[in-house]
């Protein structure tokens, strides 16, 4: 793993030594916004129209961020429109590749190059970044158009409407004040929650990560005995956001990042609500649990030196719910 500074490649590990042993993500660099008249969004500059055939997606099937985008894709319609390269699970000192030697790896089907940090020098030859995915590249002006899932997934939402006659809102209006919150919590504490646990290089960062963590899962166990989604009646980007966390849990949070005072199993409500999600339409084939357990155990050496690869828990996602 590694950043671009000035455009060159520096294999580096998360420098924790100055925060005190806590891990700190970094801020994405590509703000700009597909907007429905190419407008300028929240940020960024304008000209992103939503065409079809326009956009790239590259991911990583193991990436919860990354995952979050892919399940906008396929509710939104937006497959035909918007083509996607997969990265190869392993991410060691060149970080992601376009390797293509594991199943569901696909390599860079846009320009066949190596290594995702060559995306982000095309877009930039002087570039100082991380490489992460997801990255929103456009064909047209050869750049990128986001690297921050967050945005992507509400652009998604509501950019290509027009194009596609999808008009379902992931984020309604009526709900957007109440939904930050607990965006703004879940996010904190369980998305970025489980990374602050795993990456933590004290004890005293592991203890400020996990408390939160599981307070807000009791908290959100409570709050799904009493409603179907986060939100309310109403499927929500909080709940799609929260999901790719949850969907990871007990296959690798819960012992790579020492996640471990409970199990998602352990909580039957947010077990059967995660449920629920996998079996939407169109998000179960965007479930890589191969290419998941994979990357966390393989690409972490600093967590797991020797690289082995546990044998994981068996857990049947698509059992009944009970939930409608
Ligand atoms: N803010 C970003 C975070 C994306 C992110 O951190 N992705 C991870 C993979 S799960 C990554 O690519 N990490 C590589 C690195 O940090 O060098 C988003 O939500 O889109």
């Amino acid at each position: 793993m590694g950043l671009l500074v000035d455009g060159a490649w520096h294999d580096r590990w998360y420098d924790t030594t100055s925060t005190g042993g806590k891990f700190k993500r970094s801020e994405a660099k590509f703000r700009n916004w597909i907007t429905p008249d190419g407008a300028p969004g929240p940020s960024g500059t304008g000209g992103f129209t939503p065409d079809s055939g326009r956009y790239h997606l590259y991911v990583s099937h193991a990436c919860p961020w990354a995952h979050r985008t892919l399940i906008f894709r396929q509710l939104k319609a937006l497959t035909k429109h918007i083509s996607v390269s997969v990265v190869h699970p392993d991410m060691l000192t060149d970080g992601w590749t376009f390797e293509t030697d594991d199943h569901g790896a696909t390599g860079d089907t846009l320009y066949g190059l190596p290594f995702a940090r060559d995306i982000y020098l095309k877009a930039d030859p002087q570039i100082t970044s991380r490489v992460t995915v997801p990255i929103l590249w456009d064909k047209e002006r050869e750049t990128i158009v986001s690297n921050e899932s967050s945005e992507i997934i509400r652009m998604f939402n509501s950019a290509f409407n027009g194009l596609t006659g999808n008009t379902d809102d992931y984020w309604p209006e009526e709900l957007r004040a109440a939904i930050a919150p607990v965006n703004d919590r879940i996010y904190d504490t369980v998305n970025n929650g489980v990374y602050k646990a795993g990456f933590a290089t004290t004890q005293e960062a592991y203890d400020t990560a996990i408390a939160p963590l599981f307070d807000t899962l009791d908290w959100l166990e409570a709050r799904m005995s009493e409603q179907r989604y986060l939100m309310g009646a109403q499927l929500t980007e909080t709940d799609w956001r929260l999901f790719t966390t949850l969907v990871r849990f007990d296959p690798v949070y819960h012992g790579h990042f020492k996640c471990n005072r409970k199990r998602l199993i352990d909580y039957p409500n947010l077990w059967a609500y995660v449920r629920d999600l996998y079996q939407t339409s169109g998000v179960t084939e965007t479930v890589n649990f191969a290419h998941i357990i994979r990357h966390y155990h393989y690409s972490h050496e600093t967590i797991n030196p020797h690289r082995i690869i546990p044998l994981g828990p068996e857990l049947d996602f698509m059992a009944p719910h009970h939930r409608g």
